[in-house]
């Protein structure tokens, strides 16, 4: 179930059509169906689409988030290489 994605891939799912995928670390997430949920809001979501949301990630939540939220959203792992 869980696959592997490089940035390029995860950068052609940046909008809700098409899964909004984020990397926080080295996970990718669909967040899609999140979005209308997230408490944070569903702008601030979107903008991030396709891109690593890490830094910002981590600036609002701590990892209680990602435990909860994780197993549902997340679609796979980001390639070593494509690390920046
Ligand atoms: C898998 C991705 C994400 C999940 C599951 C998620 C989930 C949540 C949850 C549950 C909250 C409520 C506060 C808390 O329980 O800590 C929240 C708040 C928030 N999130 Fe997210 N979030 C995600 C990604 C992001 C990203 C990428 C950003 C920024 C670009 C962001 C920005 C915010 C902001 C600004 C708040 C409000 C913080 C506050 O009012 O103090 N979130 N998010």
């Amino acid at each position: 179930m869980s696959q592997t994605f490089n940035t390029k891939d995860v950068a052609e799912h940046n909008t809700v059509d098409n899964g909004l995928y984020i990397i926080i670390d080295n996970s990718v997430y669909s967040v899609a169906k999140f979005v209308d949920e997230h408490p944070g809001g569903a702008k601030i979501l979107k903008r991030v689409g396709g891109k690593d949301a890490s830094k910002q990630f981590w600036k609002y939540h701590n990892e209680s988030v990602l435990k909860k939220y994780g197993p549902k959203l997340k679609v796979g792992e980001l390639k070593e290489e494509a690390k920046l």
